[in-house]
């Protein structure tokens, strides 16, 4: 009996062995260099280790442009050559029009646009690409202004309230993705929430807990075998929280309820919720699994794909302003020339006047995506001879954004934060596919033409009313984030009213 009970524990053992290895010499044979990896694990103990976007940099920089990583038992070709992105993201399109459908353990949350069939991504497509035309983000500009106007005043009342008139180590990141809350609520839903500095209000609270979950695992073992075993997946916390998810389906349903009781139309992602509403009996919506669910998931779309990238990128640039006396200079006396020429007005004609600070917001954005990396599923087998690759269906590709971004081929210094090279005589130079923070083709951001109007629009009135200072603890720090997502510790300044600005600085 003995013999056998061996032999059996021996046999699962080699069993589960030859599983775990089984796609192991994949992206050998396509003749790209591999990272070097863990036996069992693959690569998904570095994946998850330091800043993600950072190991994908010193990955580039060893293995080269095109290379293979195993995100445990999957092999995926990670893409930093701004030929072969153009040829997978646009013109090889066709192809490429996959991305993995990723389980985030909530019925809501899993009908997020990016991890859809491609059936159902068509529909969600036509249904977020109106959101933001050209028109619509000129009338939400003027909302922008006043909803950035209301966050300027709260910050100046806490200004007055000091001895010092300064509002001393504001945490610029949190602050201003707070205010995103209210910015994003007033110009998608018509709502203005009560106060944007109220953190306990109702819907900026749900909005907040649902990126933030209950308890991020400790057990990190848990979530490497996961990426090998998964059935494992079930046990480790969700990425997002559940609860909250749960409220905002009630809060959101009610709110589409209300719009469509009263008939009234606000041109806004409201009306287009009860729109589509009405069209989810049609035999194309049923067929593709598009329910009220999956719309009730879009309207937190338009939060959580957007608030962290967009703070993220006012923060940092805000943060190498206070800490960088050259580019202070140069951005305060556009924002100074902009406004006086323009009554102290700034509208959404005037945007691309802010050249320097365009280019500022354009550096962070190369540096500091939240979104470190995207992804293509390749649907086709795909070959290309002149870059020598040959894809096979089914295979992942990734775009990793932050090694591409620093791609020394196409970057001088690229780690260093240098506004100068998006100056108009550098920029018309560069190859458009070098910088890949939206991504590109039929799966590019839908949101780029919203936060390239918040994005500088937000910052110069900022900068038009308020000082930023650096101080001995602001530091830009990114921590570990997992395979997507690029967090930072908060960034503190010191801020003071223009008007008032004879506080010295902390720094050095
Ligand atoms: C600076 C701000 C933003 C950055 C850097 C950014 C970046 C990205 C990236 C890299 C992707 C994947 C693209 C690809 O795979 O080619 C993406 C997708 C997406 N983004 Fe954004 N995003 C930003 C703001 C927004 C905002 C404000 C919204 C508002 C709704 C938004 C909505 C989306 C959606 C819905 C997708 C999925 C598109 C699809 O799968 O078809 N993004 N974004």
């Amino acid at each position: 009996m003995l013999p056998l009970i061996v032999g059996v524990i021996v046999c699962i053992i080699a069993g589960l062995y030859i599983y775990v290895r089984w796609n192991f010499g994949t992206l050998e044979k396509l003749g790209i260099p591999v990272v070097e990896h863990h036996p069992l694990l693959g690569s998904i103990k570095e994946i998850y280790g330091e800043p993600g976007g950072l190991y994908d940099t010193q990955w580039m920089r060893k293995y080269g442009p095109v290379f293979g990583v195993y995100e445990g038992r999957e092999p995926q070709i990670y893409v930093c050559d701004a030929d072969l992105i153009r040829l997978i993201c646009v013109k090889d399109a066709d192809h490429f029009n996959g991305k993995r459908i990723l389980d985030f353990g909530d019925p809501l949350l899993n009908e997020m646009p990016d991890f859809q069939p491609l059936e159902k991504w068509k529909l969600l497509r036509q249904f977020l690409t109106p959101a933001f035309t050209t028109a619509k983000v000129k009338v939400m500009s003027v909302v922008m202004r006043e909803a950035t106007a209301d966050y300027i005043a709260n910050i100046k009342k806490t200004i007055r309230a000091s001895n010092k008139r300064v509002y001393e180590k504001i945490p610029i990141d949190e602050s201003v993705h707070t205010m995103l809350t209210d910015l994003i609520t007033r110009c998608c839903f018509s709502i203005r929430i009560s106060a944007n500095s109220d953190a306990d209000n109702e819907f900026a609270q749900i909005v907040k807990d649902v990126v933030n979950p209950p308890a991020r695992t400790s057990n990190m073992a848990l979530l490497h075998w996961s990426y090998v075993f998964t059935f494992l997946r079930k046990f480790v916390p969700a990425h997002f929280n559940p609860e909250a998810a749960q409220k905002w389906r009630k809060v959101f349903k009610q709110m589409i309820e209300e719009r469509r009781r009263s008939g009234e139309k606000k041109n806004d992602i409201m009306d287009m919720c009860v729109e589509w509403m009405e069209r989810l009996d049609a035999p194309k919506m049923k067929e593709a699994k598009f329910s009220e669910m999956t719309l009730i998931c879009q309207g937190l779309v338009f939060f959580f794909a957007g608030q962290d990238q967009i703070s993220t990128l006012i923060a940092t640039t805000i943060y190498h302003i206070a800490t960088n006396p050259e580019i202070a200079k140069k951005a305060y006396a556009e924002v100074d020339e902009v406004f006086a020429k323009h009554d102290g007005k700034l509208e959404h004609e005037h945007l691309t006047e802010l050249v320097y600070l365009n280019a500022c917001l354009s550096e962070s954005l190369r540096l500091y995506p939240f979104f470190h990396k995207t992804e293509r599923v390749c649907t086709k087998d795909w070959s290309n001879e002149e870059h020598g690759l040959h894809i096979k269906k089914g295979m992942t590709v990734i775009l990793p954004v932050w090694a591409a971004n620093r791609n020394a081929e196409y970057n001088v210094d690229p780690d260093t934060y240098d506004p100068e090279r998006w100056m108009p005589e550098n920029k018309d130079k560069m190859n458009p596919y070098t910088s890949t923070s939206f991504g590109f083709g039929p799966r590019s951001c839908t949101g780029k033409r919203f936060s390239t109007e918040a994005m500088p629009l937000v910052t110069a009135y900022m900068l038009k009313e308020l000082k930023f200072v650096g101080r001995k603890d602001s530091e830009l720090k990114f921590t570990a984030g997992g395979p997507m997502f690029a967090p930072h510790d908060a960034i503190y300044l010191d801020v003071m009213e223009r008007t008032l600005e004879k506080v010295p600085s902390q720094m050095g």
